[in-house]
């Protein structure tokens, strides 16, 4: 798929992975509607960016991926604006085994809502020009992170929504296509302060020290040339990526 004039949304775009993704797409081409609760970061990102790329190829609207009539509005604003959505990377996430239902709300109910509402402008049955979703999910959707069971959770959800959601669109002729990106640990603020993510499971904090120590971190730009290869590789539809420090593998699911 080549970028040029392509739309894309990306959801957690104003900081960590969802702004080297935004930064990806911008250098290849597309034109990209930030989203984003955190509007100061946004604003910042925003002054950079239509320095480097101009007004008319960014867009930040703040969105809260938990509320669909924000999701709806923000993608209403989008077509309005662009004339159609071609690509969304569902993207926003949060780490807090805590307040595990606001983690289960934004981490996989997020995804879906997005998924849902950006279906309406990119289904190719109902009138929309097809396209692509990308969803991050992470490591720990695919092998359990002992110390944050519902990131766990709903990571494993995305991947298993993700690959649903490629076999129903293969069916019915949406024209979209779905993959899940599953990086090991970023260079992000989601990673800072773990121990204070973890609520009841902060006496495991050493365990997720020691994988660091172990499998090492990426950068975030290292995972956006992954959902840059998912996005325009045509060829990628179910896909899912494993990105770690010494590289990247396809995940082969078992055959049910
Ligand atoms: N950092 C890692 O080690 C790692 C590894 C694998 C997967 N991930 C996943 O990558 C994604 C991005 O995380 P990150 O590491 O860049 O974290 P980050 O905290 O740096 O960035 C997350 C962004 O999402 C935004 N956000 C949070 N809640 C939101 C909401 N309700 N609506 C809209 N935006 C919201 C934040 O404001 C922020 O800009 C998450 O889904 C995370 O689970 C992170
Ligand atoms: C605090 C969590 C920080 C970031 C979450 C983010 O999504 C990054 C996840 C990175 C790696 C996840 C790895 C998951 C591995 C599982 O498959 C499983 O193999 C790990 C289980 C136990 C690890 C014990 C050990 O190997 O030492």
């Amino acid at each position: 798929m080549d970028l040029s004039g392509k739309i894309a949304v990306v959801t957690g775009a104003a900081m960590g992975i969802g702004k080297a993704i935004t930064e990806k797409l911008l250098q290849n081409g597309a034109t990209v509607v930030l989203l984003d609760v955190n509007e100061t970061a946004a604003k910042t990102l925003m002054e950079d960016l239509s320095k480097q790329y101009g007004q008319d190829r960014t867009l930040f609207l703040s969105c809260n991926v938990e509320s669909e009539e924000q999701i709806k509005a923000a993608f209403q604003k989008t077509v309005e604006t662009f004339g159609g959505i071609n690509i969304l990377c569902n993207n926003a996430g949060i780490l807090n085994e805590s307040d595990w239902e606001k983690t289960v709300s934004i981490n996989l109910l997020g995804v879906i809502r997005g998924t849902y509402l950006a279906l309406k402008h990119m289904n190719k049955t109902s009138g929309g020009r097809g396209g692509v979703i990308v969803n991050t999910a992470s490591m720990a959707g695919l092998g359990p992170l002992i110390s944050c069971p519902v990131y766990t959770a709903t990571k494993h959800g995305v991947v298993g929504f993700t690959r649903a959601m490629s076999g129903a669109s293969t069916a019915l002729g949406y024209g979209v296509r779905f993959n899940v990106i599953c990086p090991g640990f970023v260079q992000t603020e989601l990673l800072s302060d773990p121990n204070s993510k973890m609520g009841q499971f902060s006496h495991l904090v050493d365990v997720i020290e020691q994988m660091m120590i172990k499998d090492g971190t990426l950068n975030a730009t290292e995972v956006a040339d992954s959902v840059l290869e998912m996005v325009t590789d045509e060829t990628k539809n179910g896909a899912a990526l494993m990105i770690f420090s010494k590289g990247k593998q396809y995940i082969t699911f078992p055959s049910m």
